[in-house]
């Protein structure tokens, strides 16, 4: 705005004389005639290089003090007077001043402030000047020249009252004023309150003032004039500058729809972005899975390399070993035939064997007697009870029994064992017999004797010590096993028990009616017909078939089985060496003797044993012979077997091995093609990306395009607006400019708000336009034109009335004295905010009472 001349301020400040300077205190407006300075608020600074003494804060009464450190905008010579204020109720005092005619400078400054004053906003006497608005911040207004005249009791008193804000004063100075040739006012008062005053007038003043009066009449009526033609001018404006906001708005809107369209866009890109962030991280993720799985394949593919190079080398050394193995399957094959022939010898030999086996044994008897004594028992030893029996030539096979101290009888059986005697040395004669068994012999084995005798013992045993079944049992599995590629044995138990004479099935479950009989068969064979067979395949089973039959053995002496903004038989006589049972003893040996006796024919006794001993030599070797061929023809069918399992395992393992290389190379394959299409899908999201990237910095230039044509349009508006400010600015409506000027509420919360150069719609705004208000949402903008547009067709009352008038209040006596206020004069006001919707009709004046500024002089 610059520093308004002192016509434009006359016509605004009601003060006669009084100015406005935009700027701080400098040196060259320091002159002889001031009288005193006081810094408001402040320290009092001696007058460096000039000659004015800046006084402390004094001559005031009431009010508060703030000061800033912020510098002064434009603060002249001295920014550091604007750098303090009295604020509040306070009023200043100066006494003691010579009566004459002096001028008042106020020193303003809108001190930034969060926490500080509200500030002067209103006040009459510069004619509801809004010093804030003019000043803005941190910078500093002089209103100078007030002339107060000072009469006898020398006091000056400056005082504020009913403004609106904080009546806030950086500065007051006084100086002496030249006297008037003809004064405006009686000296005693100068009131400048709304409130009537009176001033007596002399009738030279009288004079005075109706000249001044004419004056002002006509300068009234020339302002007038040019109010109607500015006023014209204003609509004229005011239409093209409602047409322009209205474009304005539009391209607002536009705007704001491309602002829409970028920020969706950006979203959109946003979210592609997000999305190909995610499929990054997804391909990072999954090309590691694949590095990892690749190079696991690897090692594993290289690992199979390895074994297959190794199984290779094994195949070539198996291929180069095939002649030795050919060598060795024909001389295998030699061995087979071989032992074919050997076989069929050695069935040929079996038969031959059997045969002299059998002989051998015919020429042993097929009865065969063996006698065993056992032990005396501790009960018999503790009665006393002495041996009887003679064992001085048992190994000749005879038994001496004793009486009276001599040797009373003798008795000759097969073999004697003596007490001593073990059950392995009793089974070692038995052990023939069980051959003779799977040579398809009835072999009977059993024993007789007294009870007590050791029957049971010889033929069972006990578990820690086996008999004779058990053995032979386990002798006859034995053969069966190692016979099993050439024969197959049917093996079974029946026991049965002699006992008077009857035969008892032992193993039957329950008693039979039906007599047991020992009958002969056709072949010669002796069964017992309707005796049960327990089929067994093992020594356990027959352990416990014999345990079964043992149980249900029926107690006694057992008979000998005589029928058998063509049965080998072998009998144990079982005696007892106490001569307690001497009787007994003799008796069973006189049995034993005679069955014997009885069995053994001559005839057959004279067997020439030379040539059997011949036949039994060429049994043997032939046996030896054969087992040793079995032995080594097994072990190279085995040795055979083994390296033709060796063999296939390899072949299989190879095989094996290849079809897994064959597989996972084919994984690799799927999953270099799956890693290249994800490369390509990166791709075309990269490509997608761009083009959006593209797009939205082409929206991104229309958008600037369209912000530099508002701003184009805004400049036009504005210079437009700056032509006609001055007359503008009168127009602005109490709402509008409410709405548009410094919003004291909005500076109560946070004065920065509105003055932030960071404010988005910054480009928008400006002094003196409507665009200061781009913070405001579209809809609000919206709301306010339709709001706006309501208003239009209404009354009187929704029209914006002039600013309030400043006046001069005067003693009804000295009316003629005052200066009559035109109320189009108010339209002086001097404000930057130009905000209007529609023509302002200034005709009408707000009569509420306006804020002040007293100036009294007493
Ligand atoms: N040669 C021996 N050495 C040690 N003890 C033996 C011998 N013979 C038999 N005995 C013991 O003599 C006792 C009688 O034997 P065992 O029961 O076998 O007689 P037994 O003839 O079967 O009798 P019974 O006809 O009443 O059944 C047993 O305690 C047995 O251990």
């Amino acid at each position: 705005m610059g520093v308004a001349t002192e016509d434009s301020f006359d016509s605004m400040i009601l003060v006669s004389g009084s100015r406005l300077v935009q700027s701080g205190f400098r040196k060259m407006d320091c002159r002889d005639d001031v009288v005193m300075f006081v810094n408001s608020g402040g320290s009092p600074i001696e007058g460096r290089d000039s000659h004015i003494n800046f006084l402390g804060d004094s001559y005031f009464q009431g009010g508060d003090v703030i000061k800033t450190n912020e510098a002064i905008v434009e603060g002249g010579d001295y920014p550091f007077l604007y750098q303090s204020a009295r604020y509040g109720n306070f009023c200043y005092k100066f006494e003691a001043l010579a009566p004459g005619d002096y001028f008042v400078d106020l020193h303003f400054a809108e001190i930034v402030n969060t926490y500080g004053p509200k500030g002067i906003r209103l006040f009459d006497i510069l004619s509801e000047l809004d010093v804030y608005a003019v000043v803005g911040a941190n910078k500093p207004l002089q209103l100078v020249d007030i002339r107060v005249p000072v009469l006898d009791n020398g006091f000056i008193v400056i005082r504020f009252e009913g403004i609106s804000g904080t009546p806030t004063v950086s500065g007051i100075c006084i100086r002496k004023a030249p006297k008037l040739s003809a004064p405006l006012v009686k000296p005693e008062h100068l009131i400048c309150n709304k409130c009537a005053a009176e001033i007596e007038v002399s009738p030279t003043q009288t004079r005075a003032r109706s000249k001044y009066i004419a004056k002002y009449e006509k300068k009234i009526h020339e302002l007038t004039s040019q109010y109607k033609l500015k006023s014209d001018e204003c609509y004229e404006a005011w239409m093209s500058l409602t047409a322009t906001n209205e474009q304005l708005v539009r391209l607002r809107m536009e705007l704001d729809n491309y602002i829409f369209q970028t920020e969706t866009l950006e979203q959109a890109v946003e979210k592609q972005t997000g999305k190909l962030r995610d499929v990054s991280e997804r391909y990072e993720h999954d090309k590691k899975s694949w590095f990892a799985a690749i190079s696991n394949l690897e090692d594993k593919i290289k690992a199979m390399k390895q074994g297959q190079s190794q199984l290779s080398i094994e195949a070539h050394e198996c291929a180069n070993s095939t002649p030795d193995l050919n060598k060795m399957i024909i001389a295998v094959q030699t061995l087979v035939t071989q032992c074919e022939d050997l076989k069929i010898k050695y069935s040929e030999e079996i038969a031959k064997r059997k045969k002299l086996y059998n002989q051998v044994q015919e020429t042993k008897g097929n009865i065969r007697v063996f006698c065993r004594c056992r032990p005396l028992t501790k009960e018999e030893v503790l009665s006393g009870y002495t041996s009887m029996v003679d064992f001085d030539a048992a190994k000749e096979g005879d038994i001496g029994i004793m009486a009276g101290g001599s040797i009373k009888k003798i008795f000759k059986f097969d073999r004697v064992y003596t007490p001593k005697d073990g059950q392995a040395d009793v089974y070692a004669d038995a052990s023939p017999l069980v051959t003779s068994v799977l040579d398809g012999y009835n072999v009977c084995i059993f024993a007789y004797g007294q009870t007590g005798t050791g029957k049971t013992f010889t033929m069972e045993g006990t578990e820690q010590n086996r008999g004779v079944n058990y053995r032979t049992l386990d002798e006859l599995f034995k053969i069966a096993a190692e016979r099993k590629e050439t024969f197959a044995y049917n093996i079974s138990v029946s026991v049965l028990e002699v006992y008077n004479e009857q035969i008892r099935d032992l193993l039957a479950t329950f008693p039979s009616t039906k007599k047991l009989e020992v009958r002969q068969a056709a072949e010669g064979f002796h069964h017992v017909p309707g005796i049960v067979e327990a089929k067994v395949e093992n020594i356990k089973q027959v352990w416990d078939v014999l345990q079964a039959g043992s149980n249900a053995r029926a107690v006694g002496s057992n008979n000998v089985n005589e029928h058998s903004g063509d049965s080998k038989a072998l009998m144990f006589v079982q005696i007892s060496p106490s001569d307690n049972d001497l009787g007994e003893t003799l008796s069973s040996l006189n049995f034993a003797s005679r069955v014997r006796n009885i069995e053994l024919g001559p005839a057959r006794k004279q067997v020439d044993t030379g040539e059997l001993q011949k036949m039994k030599q060429m049994l043997d070797k032939v046996k030896q012979e054969s087992r040793i061929k079995d032995e080594s023809l097994q072990k190279l069918e085995e040795h055979c077997q083994n390296l033709e399992n060796k063999l296939r395992g390899k072949d299989q393992l190879c095989r094996n091995l290849q079809e897994k290389v064959k597989e996972l190379e084919c994984k690799l394959k799927e999953q270099l093609n799956s890693e290249s299409v994800a490369v390509q899908k990166v791709k075309e999201l990269e490509y997608k990306l761009k083009e959006r990237l593209q797009s939205e910095l082409m929206l991104e230039q229309k958008v600037n395009k369209l912000k530099n044509k508002l701003r184009e349009k805004r400049d036009q508006s504005k210079s437009m607006l700056l032509l006609h400010s001055d007359d503008a600015l009168k127009f602005a409506t109490p709402t509008e400019g409410k709405a548009f000027s410094r919003d004291e509420s909005t500076s109560e919360t946070d004065p920065r708000i509105l003055r932030s150069s960071n404010s988005v719609n910054k480009p928008l705004t400006g002094p003196g336009s409507i665009l200061l208000q781009g913070a405001e949402p579209l809809h609000e903008i919206k709301r306010k034109r339709e709001l706006r547009s309501t208003m239009v067709g209404k009354s009187e009352n929704n029209i914006i009335v002039p600013t309030t008038l400043v006046e001069k209040r005067i003693q009804p006596s000295e009316l003629g004295k005052v200066r009559k206020i035109d109320p189009t004069k108010a339209f002086g006001r001097l404000t930057r905010k130009v905000v209007a919707t529609q023509k302002v009709f200034p005709h009408s004046r707000n009569n509420q009472e306006k804020d002040k500024i007293k100036v009294w002089t007493r």
